[in-house]
């Protein structure tokens, strides 16, 4: 099986476990996400794996399902790190770095590198000292030089974090189309799930260095099993069977929870949860006590406080305060949509 993985690779420092993955693999032409919040082991799972750790690391990595050798690892790999780091010289020099460091002749390297140079949009930079570009052209130009090498395994640790919206969905786009037909594995680590969705075709969560779920994207992203990769997921409202009466909690995102605000003649959610003709794909209404309303432009946020916690809401747009019940008051809260969460933690 083509592209890079690994089997009980486990991380180690200051005395505790960072990090234990029993099997992981990214196949040849195809991107996975690791997707996890700050401290969860991402980039202790990217150093493992690009021999770029400085902890104690077991188990074996693999090179096309063998057991690889750190030359063929070198040899294999190209990385990018969160803060990019350029050598003195041009956009130009930097660029063909990666391939002169693999021996390549500097008029070969320029040769091949220059493709790569005019598809991530750096050839007005070209000729530009490296140490005059701002965070975000700094990445472009280790992007394209990972790139340029043409490697089979690309490693991505959080490229885009501290570039502005702009350039970074502009970036994104390039990535994206640079990396389509190639027979490159990608592992991107990332806490950003637009990331995920724009990029990789797979994504595994991990949280606390354990991977959680693993599978595809949409599907991951969208199916949270337990209160910890449910929060990662965005479906940071929890609702547990106490309040719906669900044999399971079911988890919703705050732009999936609405206030009524015009409360309508609808029965209350235990009504709703226990009546006899529950359909499945049914979300109930909960009713809560008025806490907090935050105007954020484009969204208004309520905070609700329910018998099993708080509920965030978020409204599209800006609600007029004559169209809100006054704080304290007891409301209802309708939630559109919403996951059960089958394996609590
Ligand atoms: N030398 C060390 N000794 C003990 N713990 C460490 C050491 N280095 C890192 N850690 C811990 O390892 C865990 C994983 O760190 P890592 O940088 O891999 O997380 P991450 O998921 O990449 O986070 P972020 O999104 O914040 O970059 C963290 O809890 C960190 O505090």
């Amino acid at each position: 099986m083509g592209g890079i993985g690994c089997r009980d690779l486990r991380v180690r420092a200051g005395g505790r476990e960072l990090l234990s993955v029993p099997e992981l693999h990214v196949a040849s032409g195809r991107t996975l996400a690791v997707l996890g919040p700050n401290g969860a082991g991402k980039s202790t799972l990217l150093r493992a794996l690009g021999l770029l750790s400085s902890h104690r690391v077991s188990g074996q990595i693999l090179l096309d399902g063998c057991p690889a050798t750190p030359p063929q690892l070198r040899e294999a790999i190209a990385a990018v790190l969160q803060r990019p780091i350029l050598r003195r010289g041009t956009v130009a020099d930097n660029v063909i770095s990666g391939l002169r460091f693999r021996g390549v002749g500097r008029r070969e390297a320029r040769a091949r590198a220059w493709p790569w140079i005019e598809a991530l949009g750096l050839a007005a930079l070209a000729d530009r000292d490296a140490r005059s570009l701002s965070i975000g052209e700094a990445q472009r130009v280790s992007i394209t030089r990972a790139l340029a090498v043409g490697p089979r395994v690309l490693l991505l640790d959080e490229p885009f974090s501290g570039l502005d919206a702009t350039t970074r969905a502009d970036l994104l786009a390039d990535l994206r189309a640079a990396l389509s037909g190639q027979p490159t594995a990608t592992l991107l680590v990332t806490h950003d799930r637009q990331e995920a969705l724009a990029l990789a075709e797979d994504t595994a969560l991990l949280i606390g260095g354990r991977i959680r779920r693993h599978g595809p994207t949409a599907e991951v992203l969208d199916h949270p099993s337990d209160a910890g990769t449910a929060r990662l997921l965005g479906y940071t409202n929890l609702l547990p069977p106490a309040l719906t009466g669900r044999p399971h909690t079911l988890a919703a995102r705050p732009e999936h929870t609405q206030l009524l605000l015009a409360p309508p003649d609808l029965p209350d959610a235990r009504d709703i949860a226990g009546g006899p003709d529950r359909r499945a794909g049914e979300v109930p209404v909960v009713t809560g006590t008025l806490r907090r309303v935050v105007a954020l432009g484009i969204a208004t946020r309520a905070d609700v406080d329910t018998s099993a916690g708080r509920l965030t809401c978020l409204h599209p747009g800006d609600v007029l305060a004559g169209e809100l019940p006054p704080l304290g008051s007891h409301v209802r809260v309708r939630v559109r949509h919403a996951r059960p969460l089958t394996a609590e933690d």
